[in-house]
């Protein structure tokens, strides 16, 4: 997908992670996300055009994404912990 998709992958299930209760359609949003963030990995920003793939502003932006990514793992790691605190319960 392009940035631009991606970008929106990102903010439509971020909007499905702040809303739900559901521990399920959290992970499946969540996953989304990851796949998203990963994906935008593998565009190059309009305004980072032309710049070498080592240069400090790709990599800042690659780090920003990861960064995402490993946040988006800490978040569903706790939603399936939850889930397994409702099995439990259940
Ligand atoms: C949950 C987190 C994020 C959300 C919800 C989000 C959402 C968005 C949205 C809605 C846009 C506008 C897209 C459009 O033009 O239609 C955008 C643009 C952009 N975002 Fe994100 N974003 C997130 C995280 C990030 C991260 C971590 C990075 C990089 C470190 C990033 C880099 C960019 C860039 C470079 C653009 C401009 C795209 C262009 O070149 O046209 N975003 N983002």
């Amino acid at each position: 997908a392009d940035l631009e998709q991606d970008m929106d992958t990102l903010k439509e299930n971020l909007s499905v992670v702040k809303k739900t209760d559901d521990a399920q359609e959290m992970h499946t949003a969540l996953g989304k996300m990851r796949q998203a963030a990963q994906d935008a990995k593998n565009s190059t920003p309009d305004k980072l055009e032309g710049q070498p793939a080592d240069s400090a502003q790709i990599k800042d932006y690659h780090a920003g994404l990861d960064a995402l990514i490993a946040q988006i793992d800490v978040v569903d790691k706790l939603a399936q912990a939850s889930k397994l605190d409702k099995a439990k319960a259940g």
